[in-house]
């Protein structure tokens, strides 16, 4: 099957990076990757995955001749890299690696300038620049005059960011970039680069050994099999739905039919009515609204605040009649699904709920009733028939 080309966003600033049938034989013998041809479109991101030693580092330092190819060649946009002086290259490429890569005995503020000012930059513009570079990758600026060492590993990845920015290339080359931090911290790191890549519009190519993370960061992913060759090269969701061969597929991971539904929109989902009742009204009205011995909480613009279990037996016991509800006795589980939610987001809400009644909300966050499992699960069944139908249509 061939993959819709895949465009780079709104507003893309970046350069296309085009593969042409490029080989890497180390002198011993190994060839590290096989004849590749890929394009990684200007302002998107592409991102290389594949298990260790597939070849996805020697690919990536191609681009900018730190190694150079036996065979084949690298355009950037209508220039082979090979005839590029590679200082002239490297001017317009960022290159970001795990740790950082940090100098050890400069502060953050001079690791940051140190490209601009290499390439004859005004110093003082180069440090003002440096400042909000600073601010946008989310560090403060007192932290301008540390040194590296007196950084968290996040910290130093978001120096390492900043500091591949600074001369504002239109081509940027990400080595496992977020991969020496804890999950938390690298989710956070993943989140504002998503943001700051929606503004810059840059070409990325990015190298990671883990699936989830391109599948999140990627616009198209290239999956790598050792020996370094393509094994297929497609948007996330269709690398999900679609892989091409077993080798993908048991790549992709198990759960991939489960993970797929993170794409699909879930349309316009039956939801219910939920009869509610506000903070602070009177227990026994909590009673008599609730539905399997559950009912949600809303605050007075009817955003959903919690469930409330309200039976005899509930734990913590119910009030008397008359008191009134507080949001100590609410249950806090239950994620909310938007109105534009996928279909995993509105499962997820439904079988995260306490009353098995996944809370759907719309813009503003104000309540528009309730699906269960068993709903979202026909909608998934709806929408696969569709798929099956169209599929059947297009062939005939
Ligand atoms: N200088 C070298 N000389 C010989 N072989 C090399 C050299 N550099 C890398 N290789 C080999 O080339 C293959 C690809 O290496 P590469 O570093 O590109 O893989 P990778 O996919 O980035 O791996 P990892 O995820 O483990 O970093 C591996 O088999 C590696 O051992």
């Amino acid at each position: 099957m061939v993959s819709a080309p895949v465009s780079g966003r709104k507003g893309g600033r970046g350069l296309v990076i085009r593969f042409e049938s490029v080989s890497k034989k180390y002198p011993d013998g190994t060839v590290a990757v096989d004849r590749l041809d890929l394009v990684a479109p200007s302002g998107a991101i592409t991102v290389l995955v594949g298990p260790s030693g597939c070849g996805k580092t020697t690919s990536l330092r191609m681009i900018n001749r730190m190694i150079e190819p036996t065979d084949g060649r690298i355009w950037l946009d209508d220039r082979d890299t090979a005839t590029v002086p590679t200082h002239q290259l490297r001017r317009g490429i960022g290159y970001v690696i795990q740790h950082a890569g940090l100098f050890p005995h400069r502060t953050v503020l001079d690791n940051i300038t140190t490209v601009p000012e290499l390439l004859g930059h005004d110093r003082k513009r180069a440090r003002r620049r440096a400042l909000e570079l600073m601010e946008r990758v989310g560090l403060p600026p007192h932290f301008a005059k540390r040194y590296p060492a007196q950084l968290s590993g996040g910290q130093q990845q978001r120096v390492g960011v900043a500091r591949a920015l600074a001369a504002d290339p239109p081509v940027m080359l990400m080595d496992e970039p977020f991969s020496a931090v804890d999950p938390v911290v690298r989710a956070q790191l993943q989140n504002e680069f998503l943001n700051l890549q929606g503004e810059l519009g840059k070409t990325i190519v990015f190298v990671t050994h883990d699936i989830d993370e391109a599948i999140k960061l990627g616009d198209q992913v290239a999956v790598l099999q050792v020996g370094g060759r393509l094994a297929q090269l497609a948007p996330p969701a269709e690398l999900l739905s679609e892989p091409a061969d077993t080798f993908v597929a048991g790549f992709v991971g198990r759960d991939r039919g489960y993970r797929a539904l993170g794409f699909a929109g879930a349309g316009r989902l039956p939801v219910r009515q939920e009869q509610v009742i506000a903070l602070g009204a009177a227990s026994g009205e909590a009673r008599d609204a609730a539905e399997g011995g559950w009912v949600l909480v809303t605050d007075a613009a009817q955003r959903p605040q919690g469930w409330l279990r309200a039976e005899a037996d509930a734990d913590p016991p119910p009030s008397t009649p008359a008191e009134p509800v507080t949001e100590a006795q609410l249950n806090l589980g239950g994620t909310l699904a938007s109105e534009n939610a996928t279909l995993r987001e509105a499962l997820d809400a439904a079988l995260s709920s306490p009353s098995g009644r996944g809370v759907i909300v719309d813009d503003s966050g104000r309540l528009l009733g309730t699906v269960t499992a068993s709903e979202v699960l026909a909608r998934i069944e709806q929408q696969r028939a569709a798929g099956e139908r169209s599929t059947q249509g297009g062939e005939s």
